[in-house]
């Protein structure tokens, strides 16, 4: 019986002073290079694409944004619901507006100032919720 508790005890200690630590360091590592500003060969085969399917730079700023538009403002709102969880997921925010069945939506990383790879990524989550309910 003592036996059986020393194990466990030394085997949490083990746990939580290497494998803990290390796995929140590495977490922090990928979510800050997530977070840096797109090279221009990430561009080339991440933002192109985009550009190609309706998404455009905004002037004097690096950001790009689209117009969605949707039958009725239910359609609209239930597009922003979807966008909206996954952003809080994300822990990326957009910038949008809506009027009834129109949503302008428009992608930067604050942290960086410009493109990341979390605009990449928000950016095609949101053409597949947009092409599911169109
Ligand atoms: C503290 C928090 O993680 C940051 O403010 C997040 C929240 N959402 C964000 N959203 C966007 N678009 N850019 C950011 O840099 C950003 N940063």
């Amino acid at each position: 019986m003592n036996l059986t508790r020393t194990f466990f005890v030394a085997g949490c200690r083990i746990f939580r002073s290497s494998y803990i630590p290390y796995s929140r360091a590495y977490a922090k590592m990928t979510s800050d290079a997530k977070r840096a500003k797109l090279t221009v060969e990430e561009r080339e085969s991440k933002i192109k694409p985009l550009l190609e399917d309706g998404w455009t730079m905004v002037e004097g700023r690096d950001a790009i944004i689209k117009q969605f538009l949707f039958k009725n403002f239910n359609q609209a709102f239930g597009f922003m619901t979807n966008v909206a969880l996954q952003a809080e997921k994300m822990d990326h925010h957009p910038e949008w507006f809506n009027v009834y069945n129109r949503v302008e939506i428009t992608l930067s990383t604050h942290d960086c100032g410009g493109l990341s790879e979390k605009d990449v990524k928000l950016a095609n989550f949101i053409d597949n919720v947009a092409k599911k309910l169109s």
